[in-house]
Parts: C-alpha cells; sequence; structure tokens
C-alpha cells in the first residue's frame, strides 16, 4: 500500500482527498460565520479582493459558502454511497442465501434496475420519499444499489462455485454463514474499491439533484445549490458557478482517485519495489550446457518470480537448457516442479505480477525479454505453437474451428479471409482430422477431446512452427487417443524439423517420445540426459525414483504402487542445500549444506547432484512393490 502511495497517482489521490476531509472537517469552523454573515452593501458583487468568488443576493461570501458547503455535500454523498452498497450487497449476495426461485426474482429485478439510467432512477425515488435532503440521500442510495447488486452478484457467484464454499456446504455449513464466512470476506476487496469510486459519481448525483431543486432546501446549501444559483448570474458572475462546480470536480477525482489507488494497492499487495531488492538466493549456474547448432530456444540462469506476502517465491530457478532444431526434449516431473512455468517463461506468457529473469532467453535468435512487444507477437504468432492440457478450454466454444485456426493466417500471414480458411482445412487434414472441410465450420464442442488436440496442433502449424511447447497434451485423453496425439507430434516434428518440448508428468511418455529428458525438482533442473537409455544412464536419485515408481504390466499387480516418500518443499519453503536432499535416501551433510550445480557428467548428460548414482538401485527411495529399476528399460525402449 505504502509503495502505492509513492506513485503518482497514489500521491495526487492522498494529497485531494486530504485536502476534501480537511475543509469538510475544518471550513465550518473557520469560515462558518462568514459564510453566512449578510452585507446588503455588496449584494450580487462580481469576484474582488474582499471576496474572491463575488457574493450571493445576501452579500454573503461565495468562497466561504462553497468551502462550507463541503462537509455537507462530501457527508450526504458518503451517505448515500453507504446506503447504495448495503442495499446493494444485500440483494446482491440474496440469491446465495435464498432458495433457488426466489433467488431468480431477485436477479430479475436488479437486471431490470440496472437497465435503467442512474439519475433516472434517482429522479423517480426523489419524487417518492419528498423533495428535501433526505429524500435526496434515499434516492441516489436506492439509485446506485442495482449497479453494486450486480457486481456483488457476479463476485459472489463466481465465489460460490469455488471448491471450498462447496467443501463448506457438504460439511453442513447454513448458506447465511457461508455468506457470511467464506463469500463476503472474498468478495470484500473489489466491492470496497467500487464504493470508494462510486462515491465520486454519488457526489455528482448529489450535486445534480440540489441543482434540480429537489436536493437540499434552503437555508442549508450543499454545492449542488450553490451552482444552481450561480448559473442564474452566470453571465454577471462566472466565479459564482465556477467555485462551486470546480469543487465537485476536484471531490469526485479525489474519489475517484483513490478508488483506482486501492485497487492498484489490492492488486499488487506485496511492495514489488522493496521485494525485487530482496533477491532470492540464485541457483546455482549450470556449467558444461550442450549447445546443438541451430538453436531454437536458448535458456541461460531462467527464474520465475512471484511476489507472495512471505516475500518471493522462485517457483523456477536458475534453469539453462538449449532446444536444437528438430529436437524433443521432453520435462518431467512432479507437480509444482515448474515444468509448465518454464515452458509459460519462454513463450513470454507469465502476467504481472510474476516476473521472468534470465541471463538469456533466446527464441529462433531474438532475445525474448529484450524484443519489442508488437513484434514478438508476430515472431511467437508464427514460429511458436502451443498445445495445452485441457483441449475443452483451448478453443473459444463460440467461434468455428476453422475460423480460428483461419484468424492465425489472417493476422500474421496477411491471407485473406477466404485464403486463411481454405489453409485451415489443409491443416486439420494434415493433422488428420476426418473430413476436415466439414469439420472446420464445427464449433470446438462437436470435436471429441482428441480432436480438438490435434487441431489445435494443426493450428501450431498455420504459421511455420520452429517450436511446438506440448504442456501435457495427453492428461485429458484415453490411452488410445494419447498415442495417437504423440505419434501426430512426432510426425509434424519430423515433417517440419520443428523443436519440440513435451511436459509431462510421466517420465514413461517422455521417454518414448523425446530425445532428451529434463527431470526437474523444486524448480530446478537436477538431470538432463539422453532419452536412449535411460534408465541405466539415469545419476540423479530424483530420475531413479520417477523411473521406479512407474508402474508396468510386468509389476506385481498385488502390491501398491509405487511412490516417492515425503513431498516436495513449497516455492516459499525451500531448504538450505538440496531441495531434494529430506527425501534422498543417500543425502549427506554436503547435500544438506549446498545446492549441487548441474554439471556435465558424460556426453550429453548434466546432473545436479553430489553423489549421483551409479548403479541400478532405485536411489535410495522408499519403494513399495515398484517393478525393479532394470524392467523399466523394456517399457521405454517399447
Ligand atoms: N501465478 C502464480 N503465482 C504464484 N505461484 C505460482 C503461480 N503459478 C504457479 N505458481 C507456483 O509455481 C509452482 C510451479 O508451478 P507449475 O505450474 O510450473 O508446476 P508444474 O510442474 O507444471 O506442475 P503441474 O504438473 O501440476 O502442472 C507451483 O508451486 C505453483 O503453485
Amino acid at each position: 500500500m505504502l509503495a502505492v502511495l509513492r506513485t503518482p497517482l497514489g500521491l495526487s489521490a492522498a494529497a485531494l482527498l486530504l485536502l476534501v476531509l480537511a475543509l469538510a472537517v475544518l471550513a465550518p469552523i473557520v469560515w462558518g460565520a462568514q459564510a453566512t454573515a449578510v452585507d446588503t452593501d455588496a449584494i450580487q458583487q462580481g469576484p474582488s479582493g474582499a471576496h474572491l468568488l463575488g457574493t450571493d443576493a445576501l452579500g454573503r461570501d461565495l468562497l466561504a459558502r462553497t468551502l462550507v458547503a463541503t462537509r455537507l455535500s462530501i457527508g450526504l454523498a458518503l451517505l448515500a454511497m453507504l446506503i447504495g452498497v448495503a442495499v446493494g450487497t444485500v440483494l446482491g449476495t440474496a440469491p446465495t442465501v435464498l432458495p433457488r426461485r426466489t433467488g431468480r426474482l431477485v436477479v430479475a429485478v436488479v437486471n431490470i434496475a440496472v437497465a435503467f439510467p442512474g439519475l433516472l432512477l434517482a429522479l423517480f425515488f426523489a419524487v417518492v420519499f419528498g423533495v428535501g435532503t433526505t429524500g435526496a440521500v434515499l434516492a441516489i442510495g436506492f439509485a446506485t444499489a442495482p449497479g453494486f447488486a450486480r457486481v456483488a452478484q457476479t463476485l459472489s457467484a463466481s465465489v460460490a462455485g469455488r471448491d471450498y464454499v462447496a467443501a463448506a456446504r457438504i460439511a453442513g455449513v447454513g448458506r447465511l454463514r457461508v455468506l457470511v464466512r467464506h463469500v463476503l470476506p472474498n468478495i470484500a476487496e473489489p466491492l470496497v474499491v467500487n464504493a470508494t469510486i462510486g462515491a465520486g459519481a454519488a457526489l455528482l448525483s448529489f450535486a445534480g439533484l440540489s441543482f434540480l431543486g429537489i436536493g437540499v432546501q434552503a437555508p442549508s446549501y450543499d454545492w449542488g445549490r450553490l451552482l444552481g444559483d450561480g448559473l442564474n448570474r452566470i453571465y454577471t458572475n462566472p466565479a459564482a458557478a465556477l467555485g462551486p462546480g470546480v469543487a465537485v470536480v476536484l471531490a469526485g477525482l479525489a474519489f475517484n482517485l483513490c478508488g483506482e489507488t486501492i485497487a492498484a494497492a489490492l492488486g499488487q499487495r506485496t511492495p514489488l519495489r522493496r521485494l525485487l531488492s530482496r533477491r532470492p538466493t540464485p541457483a546455482p549456474a549450470a556449467t558444461g550446457e550442450p549447445e546443438p547448432a541451430g538453436a531454437v530456444l536458448r535458456v541461460e540462469q531462467l527464474s520465475v518470480r512471484f511476489p507472495t506476502a512471505a516475500g518471493w517465491a522462485e517457483p523456477v530457478r536458475g534453469v539453462t537448457f538449449t532446444l536444437g532444431a528438430g529436437e524433443a526434449v521432453g520435462v518431467v516431473g512432479e507437480s509444482g516442479s515448474g515444468k509448465s512455468l518454464t515452458a509459460l517463461a519462454a513463450a513470454r506468457l507469465i502476467e504481472r505480477p510474476g516476473v521472468v529473469v534470465a541471463d538469456r532467453l533466446e527464441f529462433a535468435g531474438r532475445p525474448l525479454l529484450s524484443t519489442p512487444e508488437r513484434e514478438l507477437r508476430t515472431l511467437l504468432g508464427t514460429s511458436l505453437a502451443m498445445v495445452f492440457q485441457d483441449p475443452a478450454t483451448s478453443f473459444n466454444p463460440t467461434r468455428r474451428i476453422g475460423r480460428q485456426l483461419a484468424e492465425v493466417a489472417q493476422e500474421h500471414q496477411g491471407l485473406g479471409r477466404r485464403g486463411a480458411f481454405t489453409r485451415a482445412i489443409e491443416r486439420l487434414a494434415q493433422v488428420r482430422v476426418p473430413a476436415p472441410a466439414k469439420r472446420a465450420h464445427q464449433y470446438p464442442h462437436e470435436f471429441s477431446g482428441g480432436m480438438r488436440q490435434r487441431a489445435m496442433i494443426g493450428m501450431g502449424l498455420m504459421g511455420t512452427p520452429r517450436l511446438i511447447i506440448a504442456d501435457e497434451p495427453t492428461t485429458a485423453l484415453d490411452v488410445t487417443v494419447q498415442r495417437q496425439v504423440l505419434r501426430l507430434l512426432d510426425q509434424v516434428r519430423r515433417d517440419t524439423a520443428a523443436a519440440v518440448l513435451l511436459i509431462s508428468h510421466d517420465i514413461a511418455v517422455v521417454a518414448q517420445t523425446c530425445d532428451r529428458v529434463l527431470v526437474m525438482y523444486a524448480g530446478r533442473i537436477v538431470e538432463d540426459l539422453p532419452a536412449a537409455g535411460l534408465t541405466e544412464r539415469a545419476r540423479h536419485p530424483y530420475t531413479r525414483a520417477l523411473l521406479a515408481v512407474v508402474p508396468d504390466l510386468a509389476a506385481d499387480r498385488d502390491q501398491p504402487l509405487g511412490v516417492i516418500a515425503g513431498r516436495p518443499p513449497e516455492p516459499t519453503a525451500l531448504p538450505v542445500g538440496c531441495a531434494f536432499a529430506p527425501r534422498c535416501g543417500f543425502a549427506t551433510e554436503r547435500c544438506r549444506a549446498a545446492d549441487p550445480v548441474l554439471a556435465s557428467a558424460d556426453d550429453g548428460h548434466r546432473v545436479a547432484c553430489w553423489h549421483p548414482v551409479t548403479d541400478g538401485t532405485a536411489g535410495g527411495i522408499t519403494r513399495r512393490g515398484a517393478a525393479p529399476v532394470s524392467r523399466r528399460r523394456e517399457y521405454a525402449d517399447e
């Protein structure tokens, strides 16, 4: 929050708001008497040294009256806002608590109310509640409520669908309690931001009602009334209208800027700059990384960091690897080891507040971290293909598959609508989607999971891909379709000489499909080795363990499946030394004291371990019923 206050936006918001609030408190005390003092000798005067904004019909000083009106104007606007927020929140969250039919009725009422312009509603309520201050406050409060109700409804509906709410419901927690305990605390922040910005709007509405004569009534006065009086004399003394007008604008601005500042502070809870100065200890630099000729992707000391309440989390630490043209490299590791983030960083898909740092991050010879956004979009749009895990969410459900594929060619290759669609059909045929001309006109839901994944690969082929990143592309598919998709990826690689980065938690899949395997653990590459002869060559105890726990057809089905005992560390709580040491049967004091460098073991093989395994053991890992390591070879080479 303090960091945001130090930005120009935060500073202006804080200064303006302080000024407005100070005036609201002090002005009636300091200028109260002057504002009501009638001077019949100075009636309706223009600006002068004694009266900077001139005087009104009773000779009262207009500047003093404008300053004194701050309290009433701000107070009433805030009161109206409070009513709006309270009524809006109740209406918005009611569907979560009420029986379904009544809830729907409330939603319908809110939808109808939202359709009416706010000021029209305020006028309607002002007539209902009667002319005067109370009526105006209620009118504006009720007029702003539908907008809030809509925001609260959307927010609470998204929270109500979360697993923890479902869990609370299953546990028998009552609806009202779920609302108070689980829903409200999770929607409070955006509501506060909206309320602060809304206070500015309420101020304007209030000034509007008073200006129209249905708000504050004489002898009370707010900025709206002063503005109304001033406008009657606009040609003789423009300053009389200008003063309250400027006050309304400045106070409205103060609330709006304040809302924006709170939003910025909430979106960036952790003072980024302070956290950045506390950089995490860098992972030891890798050495002896083989550099294939014509490298498509070069990654050196890549780290991905996220600010958390406890400081920086670094789920990817000092990752170094190179991907040659036509090479297929698999990335394996348990859930949370940083595989996807590494791939996302390579595709420049890490969003703020995530931070990507690297000594080198080059794709097709271009530095990704310094290439301008526009050039980057063209480069990645034509040369990089991504295949995601869930084929159900990879495509926009409202657009035909063919059109989605064609968009790539239209955007980046300057093809016309028809030409791009024809190419889309060709690409669907290339990825063996049956009846491609017909299928191109279908929507994603009309495709099976495997077919969608193939269409996704086809989308990558719309350009001239040099790298295909496939992040768990077969996890959501059944085994036979898995094989088809993997074969297709392999075929595409051979046809186009594109490099493939295949992310998987299944080391057997990777061993079958790739030339090289990168094994990740707690954000680091712990081993980089050729896929051929993986089982004999694996040196890191973690790789051995991953291989040992793969079940195969020859495994004894009476025995429980193999497991690696323990859990990987959280990115925010990495142990000193080797992160795998707490789970490793070979760990010594040295492992617990210092993180080993990823160093060349032999040709094309790197391992980060103080005690690399050289015999056929499973790395000293607790194994329950896993097949012997030597048997893995048959599976991998199958
Ligand atoms: N936006 C984020 N903010 C903070 N932490 C994140 C963010 N995205 C990922 N992480 C953390 O980074 C770690 C690595 O995530 P990543 O998705 O790369 O793992 P993974 O190896 O691909 O796992 P999986 O196989 O489950 O997809 C996880 O602990 C995750 O909680």
